[in-house]
């Protein structure tokens, strides 16, 4: 029976090189991008047909971002397709990024550098705003939309005798010091990033506790460091090119440095070949590139507790039931202008 396999932020970067790799191991999925930019999707359906001539690639407008954007691309959903076996995660933003070249340059010469270079602890801090919804952008588009996705797409997910499958793509950046359970939207800090990506490794521990039974599972995946358009954000493409040859030269000493967004994807295409019940839902499983250039997955136990994934859990909960408030008061003074 043919796969329904959903992939948020799919048209470029890791997104798309995933949706290359599932064609390719499964000419008969039925693949849908789900993207904000139609413009991008559509061509980004078009490279996928021009690879993979015949197969069932669709699109769907979505912005993670936005509460209505996420409702409204639910209930599409809802009406397109009758399961869903994958659902991945994987759109996401950081944005202003800035390196701090003196703590940079400081780690460079110590015997933290490898791990500075893997995780960029310390180096790099982002500038938030509020989106239109009154909520941190990063925390909504990393985190919340995603979160909401999959409530709203609970009859589709948790469906008796059926087991269907959520990957968040996460980080190696994911810090539990950089994440507040009072300021779970991070709205006091300078790493948005870390620590949306931290709250979507606990969300995913407690998706597991909560909806296993129900036949949904939940995992988490760092790509490693990838050349694409978010990390073009943090150093110009040109800078990048340039210093590519000392990247290889890292690469030998981490193997985090998986540079190409096929390479980036391997863990996410690696999950998609396992069993559910073979997989540690306390596990992160990081895409890494030898020096030889071999891509291979291995799992890393997270950081997390179970007790703040619980709460973190409630309080998404929580925050879910007054953005629809919100959303459907919105909703009815609109309607009350028009008439
Ligand atoms: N590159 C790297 O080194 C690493 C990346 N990651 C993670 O990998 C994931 C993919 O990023 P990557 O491929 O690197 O970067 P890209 O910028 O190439 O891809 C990000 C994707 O997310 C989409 N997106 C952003 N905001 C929204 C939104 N509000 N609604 C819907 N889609 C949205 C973008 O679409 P649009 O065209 O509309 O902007 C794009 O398709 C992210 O979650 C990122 O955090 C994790 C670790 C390392
Ligand atoms: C000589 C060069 C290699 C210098 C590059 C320094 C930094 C710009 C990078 C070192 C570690 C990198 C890193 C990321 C971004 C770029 C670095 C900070 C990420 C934060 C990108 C997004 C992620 O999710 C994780 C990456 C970890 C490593």
């Amino acid at each position: 029976m043919e796969r329904v396999v959903i992939v948020t932020g799919a048209n470029s970067g890791i997104g798309l090189a995933l949706c290359e790799r599932l064609l390719a191991v499964d000419s008969q999925l039925r693949l849908c991008l789900a993207c904000r930019n139609m413009r991008r999707a559509e061509a980004a359906r078009a490279a996928l047909l021009t690879s993979h001539t015949g197969a069932r690639v669709d699109l769907l407008h979505l912005d993670v971002g936005s509460v209505q954007s996420v409702f409204t691309a639910a209930q599409e959903v809802k009406t397109r397709y009758n399961k869903i076996d994958f659902l991945y995660l994987n759109a996401g933003i950081m944005p202003n990024p800035q390196v701090d070249i003196g703590a940079f340059f400081k780690g460079l010469f110590s015997r933290n550098a490898i791990n500075m270079f893997a995780t960029a602890e310390g180096i790099l801090t982002q500038q938030d705003r509020l989106n239109s919804d009154g909520l941190q952008e990063v925390f909504a588009t990393n985190l919340f939309g995603h979160f909401l996705l999959i409530r709203e797409l609970e009859p589709l997910l948790c469906q008796t005798g059926h087991i269907s499958r959520v990957v968040w793509t996460s980080s190696s950046n994911a810090q539990r010091s950089a994440f507040s359970i009072e300021d779970m939207q991070h709205r006091n800090g300078s790493e948005p990033y870390s620590s949306s990506k931290y709250a979507s490794d606990m969300v995913s521990l407690a998706l597991n506790k909560h909806k296993n039974s129900q036949g949904l599972f939940s995992s988490v995946i760092c790509p490693g460091l990838v050349m694409t358009n978010l990390t073009y954000g943090i150093l110009p493409s040109f800078f990048w090119t340039l210093i590519m040859p000392i990247m290889y030269l890292i690469r030998i000493f981490t193997n985090t440095f998986t540079l190409t967004p096929y390479n980036g994807a391997e863990a996410l295409h690696w999950l998609f070949l396992q069993t559910p019940e073979s997989l540690d839902p306390r596990a992160k499983y990081h895409s890494l590139t030898s020096a030889r250039g071999i891509n291979y997955t291995i799992p890393r136990q997270m950081d997390i507790d179970d007790e703040t994934s619980e709460i973190l859990y409630d309080k998404l909960l929580e925050l879910e039931r007054v953005m629809r408030k919100k959303l459907s008061e919105r909703n009815a003074d609109t309607e009350a202008q028009t008439y």
